[in-house]
């Protein structure tokens, strides 16, 4: 199954990054950064009518690469400049063609919020993200025990950052709610067969309750995908093909923040 590779391919390349900067010197260079706990991120969600987080992806399991010519830094700009509440900024190498430096070099050109999207498996990524920039993760229920999930949950509110925590099902919306998730993001692609449905958002929302905030993440392909999300309830969505294929992304986005849920 792709998740088990893409966990085994993380382990692997978090521990080559381990040998370079150890945990010491990374929680070192984390306490040297002013510790902000005003969670721009969730206030955002909360306050917008609908939230656009908008991926900066060249590459992915289910489609190979999206871009020849990825210009992130040009792209992450657009998206600023759009109005996106949050930039997705990918860095898992071996599938997404993601890296680090991606996020650190756009995290220096703008104060939009970025998520740091990766497959969080070890306080050391979370460290990481913090040092690079990002004052988002993501936390996959699929992936983590309970007790991982609740402590990361913990280590991200220390050090002032968001958790977009992924679920596909019921079960893991229970697990998330257990652990006190504040965000929930409802993944609308199958990852055994990598189908993408809306319908799964449409069908899980109402188990999330309405003082958790919701984005339905995955698979939004059209302005009609966004009335209908919208229409189901969703804080924000997560948009990555669909606007790396786009010619021109700033207006795409303004576009998508304008629709009504009645479109
Ligand atoms: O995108 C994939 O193929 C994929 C496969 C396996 C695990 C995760 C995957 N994607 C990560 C994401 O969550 C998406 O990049 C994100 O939700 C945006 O999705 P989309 O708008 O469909 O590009």
């Amino acid at each position: 199954m792709i998740l088990d590779e893409l966990v085994q391919s993380t382990r692997r390349n978090m521990q080559a990054r381990q040998k370079v900067l150890n945990i010491d010197a990374l929680m070192r260079q984390v306490a040297t950064i002013p510790l902000n706990k005003n969670f721009l991120f969730e206030k955002k969600l909360a306050a917008d009518s609908l939230s656009i987080i908008a991926e900066v992806k060249k590459a992915s399991p289910s489609k190979g690469v999206l871009v020849n010519h990825f210009s992130y830094m040009q792209i992450a700009e657009e998206y600023a400049a759009a109005g996106a509440t949050a930039i997705s900024v990918l860095t898992e190498k071996d599938h997404f063609q993601g890296n680090l430096k991606f996020l650190q070099e756009i995290a220096a050109s703008t104060s939009t919020p970025l998520l740091r999207k990766d497959f969080t498996i070890d306080p050391y990524m979370i460290y990481e993200a913090k040092a690079n920039g990002a004052s988002i993760i993501l936390l996959i229920v699929a992936i983590l025990t309970n007790q991982q999930l609740k402590s990361f949950l913990r280590l991200a509110n220390t050090l002032g950052m968001s958790a977009i925590v992924e679920v596909h099902n019921k079960n893991e919306i229970d697990r998330a709610l257990a652990a006190h998730a504040r965000i929930i993001g409802i993944n609308n692609r199958n990852l055994k067969t990598f189908d993408v449905s809306l319908q799964t958002t449409i069908q899980l929302q109402k188990y999330v309750p309405s003082n958790v905030l919701l984005i339905s993440e995955s698979g939004i392909k059209k302005k009609q995908d966004i009335s209908k999300l919208k229409q189901a309830g969703v804080n924000g969505v997560l948009i990555g093909e669909y606007l790396m294929h786009s010619t021109n992304k700033k207006a795409l986005i303004t576009s998508l923040r304008k629709v009504d849920h009645l479109d």
